[in-house]
């Protein structure tokens, strides 16, 4: 299944500066982790703005709540979640939409 997820991230100025760099770090190995797995399949910086657009392609709607949780930055983000099905006029299979 696929998901489109946006995420905006909010990390309060007065945080640790070292813990903070800790987090984005484990965020990044994490986050690379799964696109190796061919998880999250798509990310795209928001310009201007500290978000990202990406497209997770997972077995189920759990799975992707589990690993959005499990994301070091979670709690400093606000996420919004679209799920995505084929569209009648695409040229791709169905095997890429599934
Ligand atoms: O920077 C972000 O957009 C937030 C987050 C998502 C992946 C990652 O490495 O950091």
């Amino acid at each position: 299944m696929l998901f489109h997820v946006h995420m905006t991230v909010n990390i309060p100025l007065d945080l640790d500066k070292t813990y903070v760099d800790d987090l984005k770090a484990k965020e990044k190995e994490l986050s690379q982790e799964l696109q190796r797995q061919g998880k999250w399949t798509h990310i795209w910086r928001v310009a201007g703005k500290y978000a990202n657009v990406s497209i997770f392609n997972v077995a189920s709607a759990g799975e992707l709540h589990d690993i959005l949780m499990s994301l070091p930055l979670y709690p400093f983000m606000a996420v919004e979640v679209t799920a995505l099905c084929q569209h009648y006029s695409s040229v791709k299979n169905e095997e890429e939409a599934h």
